[in-house]
């Protein structure tokens, strides 16, 4: 492991009874990266942050975060994460401003609040009441709550669900803000938006386990080469994927004959097909493929 890396896992396993939630998940994550767990519901994202964390303990497998074991860690080690947990409900009566207040307290050189709840975007609610924000606004305070102590790696678990489109962006913002000053940022999500926009690099997970780790554009310019070809001979609709279209273009040319092949399309796949081959869900642009 490379003094770069924040976070290492290699090999990671956690069964719920007989659910194995994680299964041989690897990874690392480089410091000052915003890295992107992606993966349908029920996939182990929350379970592998969780481990990381060190609120949940795993079977086996390797892992160290900040250097640390995360089942050893102690109160210093702690101090240098962040972890925006799913809004609780609790302190809903105190304003947004005396929540902020309150969480800095608990750090030996937090940031300064009104600060915080500016960069959050929040000043207008700054007197509010934390019960009365909307669902954006209570995970933006979250957020604020999450790296008020200047944590060198901040995790997220889902953070921009229920979110509007602006209300998104806006904290697309701030996480690349964030990313800017050197905060390592382990971000969960089920968007591929999101980790389109957002992250360096990328693991997409299915069943426990990592299918595809690599940039998001790469993994966009991995499907890119293989293009789906689709025409129409003796009455049939007929497909195959080929990294070289126009070769096979030609051939079927001097099958079928002068003049246009009957229904033909190339369609170069999108990165949300490769995510959607990857985690065993086709789009309608991958059909069944017949050979050529
Ligand atoms: N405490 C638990 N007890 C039993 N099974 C669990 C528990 N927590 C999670 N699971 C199961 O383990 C699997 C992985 O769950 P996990 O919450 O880690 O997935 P996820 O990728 O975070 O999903 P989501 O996007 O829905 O939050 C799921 O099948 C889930 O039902």
């Amino acid at each position: 492991m490379s003094p770069t890396t924040a976070v290492h896992v290699r090999d990671l396993h956690k069964r719920y009874g007989p659910k194995r939630a994680v299964d041989g998940l690897e990874l690392s994550v480089e410091h000052g990266e915003i890295f992107s767990v992606l993966g349908p519901n029920g996939a182990g994202k929350t379970t592998t942050v969780e481990i990381l964390e060190g609120y949940r303990h795993r079977d086996r497998g390797e892992v160290s975060v900040l250097g640390t074991d995360p089942q050893r860690g102690d109160r210093r080690w702690r101090s240098r994460l962040g972890i925006v947990l799913q809004s609780a409900d609790d302190q809903a009566e105190l304003t947004v401003a005396e929540l902020v207040r309150h969480f800095a307290t608990f750090y030996p050189e937090p940031r300064d609040p009104e600060e915080l709840v500016a960069a959050v975007g929040l000043t207008e609610k700054a007197g509010t009441r934390v019960r009365q924000l909307s669902g954006g606004q209570r995970r933006r305070l979250d957020v604020a709550l999450g790296i008020v102590g200047r944590p060198e790696l901040l995790f997220l678990d889902e953070p921009t669900t229920g979110f509007d489109p602006e209300a998104r962006r806006s904290f697309w913002d701030l996480l690349r803000s964030l990313r800017d000053e050197g905060t390592t940022i382990l971000l969960t999500t089920h968007y591929l938006d999101e980790a389109e926009q957002l992250a360096d690099r990328c693991a997409v997970v299915r069943d426990g386990r990592v299918v595809a780790l690599d940039t998001p554009a790469a993994l966009g310019g991995r499907a890119a080469r293989q293009v789906m070809v689709r025409w129409v001979e003796d009455g049939a609709a007929r497909s195959t994927t080929t990294a070289e279209p126009t070769a096979l273009v030609t051939a079927l040319t001097a099958r079928l004959g002068p003049g246009e092949i009957p229904g033909l399309e190339v369609l170069r796949p999108t990165l949300e097909d490769v995510y959607l081959s990857l985690i065993g869900k086709a789009s309608d642009h991958h059909l069944e493929e017949v050979p050529a």
